[in-house]
């Protein structure tokens, strides 16, 4: 997939959507599934750069990898500053959407508002269609269990450590991707090694606890079990993301890997002794080698 930062780009034949896209869940792939039929465009996806305040599902790096998976072949990462925050709708759709990117479709959920304080809508694209010659297609709002799905739903379904209903709404096992990097090289010691991921910046992670896992390392993909916390009864670190990868010895650190969960099993704890510590990860192994 090709990734466009900034504004200075010139595309031809696009076939676009727009939006956050946070999570990538089901709502957004019945979107993106739109852009993607007519072969003779490129299925495009225009986001703005991600905003800091609110802790995201994906890191940029985690959403280019998704995208691409479902078959999306161009992002354009555009740049929420005090020229882009002020355009008018029009301004938008004249010097984005149809000089720059060639927009020849476009496809939004019917909710879609983009320009200055976000005064365009589903109405303004479809009156600027003869016009700039594209073609709009709006798509309604899926829902499921009676509420539309939204990667604010999402996100709190996550709070809830509900990974299941997550993962069935991401339509994938939501992950986290990351370099392996040194813990404190007591794990080894205690019998457990693991591969240690820092949680990446600005990412939204399920509740501190030990979640059945599957680690994606290369083109190999093993079982594990994981703790995403800051190991209280060892001391207090940094929050980290620790997985003790199943019948696995070789050495992965400097390694990049994806850390998929699938089911709470625990929170996590502080324990009296590293013996207490031990025979609860043992315990958690088989737990986690029943589910995944
Ligand atoms: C499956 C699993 C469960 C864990 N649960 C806890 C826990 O409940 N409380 C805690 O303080 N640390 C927990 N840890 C973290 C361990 O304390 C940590 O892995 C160990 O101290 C080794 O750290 P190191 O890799 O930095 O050497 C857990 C680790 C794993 C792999
Ligand atoms: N449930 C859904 N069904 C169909 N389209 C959707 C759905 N949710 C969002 N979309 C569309 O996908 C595009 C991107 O949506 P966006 O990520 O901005 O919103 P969202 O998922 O509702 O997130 P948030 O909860 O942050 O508002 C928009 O065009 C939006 O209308």
């Amino acid at each position: 997939m090709e990734i466009i930062n900034g504004l200075d780009f010139q595309l031809q034949n696009s076939s676009v959507s727009l939006g956050k896209f946070d999570g990538v869940h089901r709502g957004h792939r019945f979107l993106l599934q739109e852009i993607q039929k007519n072969k003779s465009y490129i299925p495009t996806v225009f986001t703005f750069a991600m905003n800091k305040e609110i802790p995201k599902l994906y890191t940029q790096e985690e959403k280019n990898r998704v995208l691409e998976e479902i078959g999306i072949q161009r992002e354009v990462v555009f740049p929420f500053n005090e020229t882009t925050k002020h355009m008018s709708p029009e301004e938008f759709v004249e010097e984005i959407l149809v000089k720059k990117m060639d927009a020849k479709h476009i496809c939004v959920g019917k909710d879609f508002h983009f320009g200055k304080d976000r005064g365009g809508d589903i109405h303004t694209l479809e009156r600027f269609q003869k016009k700039y010659g594209y073609e709009l297609v709006t798509v309604p709002k899926l829902y499921d269990d009676g509420q539309v799905i939204s990667s604010t739903r999402v996100r709190a379904l996550m709070d809830q450590g509900n990974m299941r209903k997550v993962n069935e709404l991401l339509e994938r096992p939501f992950f986290v991707q990351g370099t392996v990097c040194h813990g404190e090289a007591l794990g080894r010691t205690i019998g457990f090694p693991t591969a240690n991921l820092l949680a990446p910046k600005g990412k939204k992670l399920p509740p501190f606890g030990v979640y059945a896992t599957k680690v994606h390392c290369g083109k190999k993909v093993y079982a594990g079990v994981t703790n995403v916390g800051n190991k209280p009864t060892v001391g207090s670190f940094a929050t980290g993301i620790e997985t003790c990868i199943l019948d696995f010895e070789k050495d992965i650190y400097g390694k990049e890997i994806q850390v998929e969960f699938y089911e709470f099993i625990r929170p996590e704890m502080k324990f009296a002794t590293l013996d207490d510590l031990k025979a609860q990860i043992a315990k958690d192994k088989s737990k986690a080698q029943r589910i995944v």
